[in-house]
């Protein structure tokens, strides 16, 4: 019998194991993912599909590194794990940057485009173009691969069909996200408060733009993806799951991110949720508040010490990042975030400078 169904914890319980795992096997293995998806991309015919697909790759490798970071938590499984955190992060990153990019802004183009992210997750769903809405079309199979990849691998996680139904939420709301927020500009904030009023009641505590954040979140799916690896995984611990993680943590995560990019988007015009405050410090405040509650909500799921430095490396990642010492507001909400910081995240913040420093 093997150790994780004797029902012994696989999951690693400090942040010296989890790093160690991190080196030895995650950013090895994600990076040899990665550049076959990159050798993939560089085969797309459409020259705008190939920029857009070898542009996500380069810009937002961290995003797959750092979601592989759930592989440390069952490291027998990582074969599994992670070719399906990057292909479908892969998938999400590639479409962020057709939308972004894109001449047209039709809603109806979006949602096609996303439902290979709801597809990838759908067993035996069969693939359809999901570039009938738009000029550029011919991605040479690229997308489909992807899709077809996150498929193969979801079948062999025993636990699956318990948790496909919240994975298929979590997924529904991020689509949606990222049809309303690439829309025509001066319909993108109705049209996600709009969305918000529908949704309210799933995240009582937040804001309309606190609510959009978390749903742009992939953590809540790719903890499904984890917990899908245990063959007694049943609904109600699914559920208990999915609150632990959405929505505060997994707004944490995307208002962290946006932080980050906040002069950057005011000076390009772009939508970001962290400019819907009066001042910084209501937005501090706010954020601090985010970080308590999804402290709180984790102490009710299994395994809360990796969730917990799930939260620590997600600030030390993020208030880490090369862009905040260049804008000096963000600087100081970092500073201050950062007071009395727990030893972990310390660790983790050397750590995340080590990784840019020396292995980018
Ligand atoms: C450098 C490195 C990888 C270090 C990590 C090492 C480390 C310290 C590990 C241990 C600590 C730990 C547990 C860290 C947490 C890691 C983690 C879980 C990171 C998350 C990575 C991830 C999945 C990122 C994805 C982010 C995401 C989904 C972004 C898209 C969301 C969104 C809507 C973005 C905004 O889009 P847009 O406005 O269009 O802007 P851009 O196009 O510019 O993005």
């Amino acid at each position: 019998m093997s150790e994780f169904e004797q029902g012994r914890s696989l999951s690693p319980r400090g942040p010296i194991a989890l790093m160690s795992r991190f080196y030895k096997y995650v950013l090895p293995e994600v990076r040899n993912c990665l550049h076959l998806w990159r050798k993939d991309a560089e085969g797309i015919p459409d020259p705008e599909l190939r920029k857009q697909a070898l542009a996500s790759l380069e810009t937002k490798q961290f995003h797959c590194e750092g979601g592989g970071v759930y592989a440390a938590g069952n490291l027998p499984m990582r074969h599994i794990l992670i070719p399906l955190i990057v292909a479908y992060q892969t998938i999400s990153d590639y479409l962020d940057n057709l939308c972004d990019r894109s001449t047209s802004l039709d809603p109806e183009d979006f949602r096609l485009l996303h439902q290979s992210m709801l597809d990838a997750i759908t067993p035996g769903a069969e693939p359809v173009n999901y570039y009938a809405l738009r000029s550029e079309q011919n991605d040479g199979g690229y997308l489909h691969r992807l899709v077809l990849t996150c498929q193969n691998m979801i079948s062999r996680l025993p636990g699956y069909m318990s948790a496909a139904s919240e994975i298929h939420d979590l997924a529904e709301l991020y689509t949606d996200l990222q049809v309303y927020k690439h829309i025509r500009p001066e319909l993108r904030e109705a049209a996600l408060k709009e969305w918000w009023e529908e949704n309210r009641s799933r995240a009582p505590q937040l804001y309309w733009n606190e609510f959009a954040a978390a749903t742009g979140s992939t953590l809540g799916v790719f903890m499904l993806f984890l917990a899908s690896c245990d063959s007694r995984l049943t609904k109600p611990d699914v559920s208990l799951i999915r609150s632990g993680y959405f929505p505060h943590l997994c707004c944490l995560h995307i208002m962290l991110d946006y932080l980050i990019d906040q002069e950057e988007d005011r000076t390009g015009g772009d939508l970001n949720f962290c400019n819907y405050y009066d001042n910084t410090d209501i937005m501090l405040n706010r954020i601090a508040s985010i970080v308590e509650w999804a402290r709180k909500d984790v102490r009710n799921i299994p395994e809360t010490p990796l969730h917990r430095m799930v939260i620590e490396g997600l600030l030390a990642l993020y208030l880490s990042d090369p862009k905040v010492s260049e804008q000096r507001e963000v600087r100081s909400v970092s500073r201050r975030l950062m007071k009395r910081s727990p030893l972990t995240r310390l660790f983790f913040l050397v750590n995340s400078r080590w990784i840019r420093k020396h292995l980018y």
